[in-house]
């Protein structure tokens, strides 16, 4: 028999686009509930018991009752894409490239949370470097990021879109979370093995799909005499042989003139990019995604695969 997969909030955002890359298969039977009735919590309940695997596209308060709705003695497997399990150590972080046993802890896991979309990218560019020892556990990390506007699923969307809207956006470019607490803190902090609350500053372009995450780093503030080449040694061993994670070669960071938010929009892949004067004194570490690729529906697909084959 084949797996059944029911997607909870599958017409929103990240939703339809998990349910877009399932349609194509035929591995698998997605189990679904009619758009109307997305809101019905009997029906929810009823899906989310039968499902083998269920995927959370929900706001963080639906995520915990769906949760709630599954009770305790069934066997549902759960991969929540919402912010609410992700520090949770009931939970396993749903980062398959983060280290390379996390692959199999997502395969062998019940409950796997899907990694914020910039956090994806902060944490591709800081953990290795935090378990190679090169990054001090006290450093102070800045992360600046831009997301295509889908990131902040329909309701941005509305905003960016329909001149109407009462809360029309019509700025091109903006920067928000400006009182420096946005939610995707805790775990940067926590999975990129960081003692001090980094320093976040995302913003949002007028493009639909695409993200760029920036942390930029003194390299003398670094462990030892580490240059731009030790960094990008570190990553790219870090990253050897991922299908989905790529480190840009040092030809293609040192020769590029710009890098493109919208480059991967589209596709379940990353790259990352070691930039900056090969004579330092400082280097700046670039994730290239889209936020609704490996960072959000591309990695649920992933993580969903993998425990289906675990
Ligand atoms: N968009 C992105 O790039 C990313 C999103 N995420 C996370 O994924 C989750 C979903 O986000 P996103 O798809 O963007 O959001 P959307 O607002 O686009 O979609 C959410 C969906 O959930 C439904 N929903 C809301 N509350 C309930 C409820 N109580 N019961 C049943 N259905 C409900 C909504 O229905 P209705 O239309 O009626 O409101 C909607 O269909 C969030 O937790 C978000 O933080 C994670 C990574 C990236
Ligand atoms: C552009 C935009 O608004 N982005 C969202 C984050 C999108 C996302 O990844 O949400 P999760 O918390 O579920 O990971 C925000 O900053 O709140």
């Amino acid at each position: 028999m084949k797996p059944k997969i029911f997607i909870d909030g599958e017409h929103g955002t990240t939703g339809l686009q998990i349910r877009s890359r399932l349609s194509r298969r035929d591995d698998i039977d997605l189990i679904s509930i009619p758009e109307a009735e997305r809101r019905n919590d009997a029906m929810r309940e009823d899906k989310l018991n039968e499902a083998d695997i269920a995927i959370l596209c929900l706001p963080d308060t639906a995520s915990r009752q769906a949760m709630g709705m599954l009770g305790g003695s069934n066997s549902t497997r759960v991969i929540d894409t919402s912010t609410a399990f992700r520090t949770d150590a009931g939970w396993t972080y749903g980062f398959a490239e983060m280290e390379r046993t996390q692959a199999g802890k997502i395969a062998g896991a019940r409950f796997v949370a899907n990694p914020g979309c910039y956090p994806t990218g902060a944490i591709a560019l800081i953990r290795p470097l935090r378990m190679a020892g090169l990054l001090p556990s006290d450093y102070p990390v800045t992360v600046n990021a831009v997301s295509g506007y889908t990131g902040g699923g329909k309701q941005l969307i509305a905003k960016m879109e329909d001149e109407a809207h009462a809360e029309h956006i019509d700025a091109p470019h903006f920067a928000y979370a400006l009182s420096l607490r946005h939610k995707h803190l805790p775990e940067m902090q926590q999975h990129g093995l960081l003692e001090r609350t980094p320093l976040f500053s995302p913003s949002v372009g007028r493009f639909a799909q695409g993200m760029i995450v920036q942390v930029p780093l003194h390299l003398d503030l670094l462990t030892g005499n580490t240059t731009l080449a030790d960094v990008h040694e570190i990553l790219n061993a870090h990253y050897a042989g991922q299908s989905f994670v790529e480190v840009a070669t040092l030809e293609e960071c040192g020769s590029s003139e710009r890098i493109n938010a919208e480059a991967l929009a589209g596709q379940d892949n990353m790259r990352l990019f070691v930039c900056g004067n090969p004579e330092g004194p400082h280097v700046n570490l670039v994730a290239l995604l889209d936020n609704l690729g490996k960072g959000a529906s591309g990695a649920a697909v992933q993580n969903m695969d993998l425990m289906l084959a675990g």
